[in-house]
């Protein structure tokens, strides 16, 4: 038997406790974040009913103000969580060839706003804490709604600045399964990666977004050139990082490139060893996914810059006039490469060939296209059955019965300096070959030619002249431009002349 008032004591106690528990939050560990002073805190409020959905704090990196809950001192808190700060570039990972966007420009303006977001976090933390001394009752600690940081939610998660999932980036190098990796010759490799080329016209995808263009031109033809940086690991931590011009190959001819069609494919001259671009590319090989030697680190699309080359001088001002003047459907336009600097000839060359196949029918459209390019021998000759093949398209070929209302010319030249002194100039299957070096007389008769044709529409008729090589090369050719008498402010403006890098 109880003594009655023993029960009566013990009835009490049951019932402090009961109402204990039930003032008591309910706690899952989830919802529970480690103070600065080491005591476990509860999350409460909207905040802790964000968690349990597990939005945020399973989240890479939200950031914010978070009401807490002290379990041991039974008082509300605030916890201030930063955002965190932007990864640095590590050594090599600018390629040094002045890109825009570079990837030190971006880090540089991320930071900028990652201390922006800091000082009106504090800010706003400080006023918040204040609040909360003063016993005002706060349901969410937001700054004012001036602020940038004026949301809804008191957790911000940190957004993703280039808005795509698992593709191409400008901040940083993501690893891309390399699908082939084929020798074309003895100094060329062909690496195909797993992730699609974009369309001729630069169409962004969820894995390939446009190239950013800074420079203010328009998006015009020209302006759709792009490159790709591409990084290896050179020692613990330190990198390589080397700029190239995807080209899209079709799958047909003796290369057997079944698989590739559509593909991010490079296109990448090899010198012999050592050469430490070169035996980078060398080591790399068709492998299972994770392992690093079977991945590209790429970033990108980056705008491919123009300089244009003013008379006595080379001007790095990019010029919006002539962004405007390219869009016009009339195009004289003289490319003059060398070795590797194909890449983005062919690059433009589809692009027009893509405009050109969704050209208004009844658009008075005319395309003359001179390509003079320059290699060692016959054999070193870049992309020649894909040169070959735009240039005779039946549905654009010039004056196509089948397509009246389209007109374009391309005329290819190739110049080959070891390979031919035992053969002459000679014009074979409709290409011509010339050897020994780009001359003078060769220049002035290709532009002559260009310009004997008569403009469709004369305000819209221009002269652009791209030339893409070796350094020496492109000093070489520009030098004899500028003896020939053009310049980018010669012909009364209608020229144009750019060294792609
Ligand atoms: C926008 C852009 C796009 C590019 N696209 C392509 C592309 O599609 N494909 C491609 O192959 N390259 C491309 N390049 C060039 C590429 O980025 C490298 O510069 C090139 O592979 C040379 O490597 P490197 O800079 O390490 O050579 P470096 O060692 O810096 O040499 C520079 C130059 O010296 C010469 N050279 C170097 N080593 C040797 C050697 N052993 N024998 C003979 N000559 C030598 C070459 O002419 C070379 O270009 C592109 C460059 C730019 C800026």
């Amino acid at each position: 038997m109880t003594n009655p008032a023993v029960a009566k004591w013990l009835e009490e106690i049951a019932s402090a406790k009961a109402k204990a528990q039930a003032k008591t939050p309910k706690v899952s560990p989830l919802n529970t974040i480690a103070t600065d002073n080491g005591s476990k805190v509860a999350l409460s409020g909207s905040q802790s009913n964000d968690l349990s959905k597990g939005k945020t704090i399973m989240s890479a990196s939200p950031y914010g103000i978070f009401p807490l809950f002290d379990l041991k001192t039974r008082k509300k808190q605030l916890r201030l969580v930063l955002p965190p700060p932007p990864t640095k570039p590590g050594p090599g990972e600018c390629c040094g060839n002045d890109c825009n966007p570079c990837i030190n420009t971006l880090y540089q303006e991320d930071l900028a706003e990652h201390q922006e977001r800091v000082r009106n976090l504090k800010a706003a933390y400080e006023h918040a804490c204040l609040e909360l001394e003063r016993g005002k009752e706060q349901d969410d600690f937001l700054p004012a709604p001036s602020s940038p940081l004026s949301t809804k939610s008191t957790a911000i998660v940190l957004e993703d600045k280039d808005q795509k999932t698992g593709g191409m980036s400008l901040r940083s190098y993501r690893p891309f399964k390399i699908l082939r990796k084929d020798y074309l010759n003895d100094n060329t490799l062909l690496v195909v990666c797993d992730t699609p080329m974009p369309s001729p016209r630069g169409t962004p995808t969820e894995a390939f977004p446009p190239a950013v263009n800074r420079s203010g031109l328009g998006d015009g033809p020209l302006e759709s050139m792009f490159h790709i940086l591409i990084r290896f690991r050179n020692g613990s931590d330190d990198y390589l990082t080397k700029a190239f011009t995807p080209v899209a190959l079709k799958a047909e001819g003796d290369r057997k490139d079944e698989g590739m069609e559509g593909k991010l494919t490079f296109m990448i001259k090899l010198y012999p060893t050592p050469h430490l671009t070169s035996d980078m590319f060398r080591r790399l090989r068709v492998g299972p996914e994770g392992d690093d030697s079977s991945m590209l680190y790429l970033r990108g699309p980056i705008h491919t810059s123009r300089t244009p080359l003013k008379d006595g001088s080379i001007d790095t001002i990019p010029l919006p006039e002539a962004a405007r003047k390219t869009r016009a459907r009339n195009h004289r336009i003289v490319m003059i490469a060398a070795g590797s600097g194909i890449t983005p000839m062919y690059q433009l060359l589809q692009r027009l060939h893509h405009d050109e196949m969704q050209a208004d029918r009844h658009g008075n459209s005319r395309q003359e296209i001179d390509l003079i390019y320059c290699n060692r021998t016959k054999n070193d000759i870049w992309l020649r059955q894909e040169l070959q093949q735009l240039k005779t398209d039946p549905a654009i070929a010039d004056e196509s019965p089948a397509n009246p209302w389209r007109r374009r010319t391309v005329r290819i030249q190739h110049v080959l300096s070891s390979s031919l002194s035992n053969h002459p100039d000679e014009k074979q299957e409709e290409e011509y070959f010339h050897s020994g070096r780009i001359t003078l007389d060769l220049l002035r008769d290709t532009l002559q030619h260009s310009l004997q044709k008569e403009p469709v529409a004369a305000e819209d008729d221009t002269l652009q002249i791209l030339i893409c090589g070796p350094p020496s090369f492109n000093t070489d050719v520009s030098r004899m431009l500028l003896q020939l008498g053009y310049s980018s402010s010669s012909l009364e403006n209608r020229c144009e002349i750019h060294i792609l890098e």
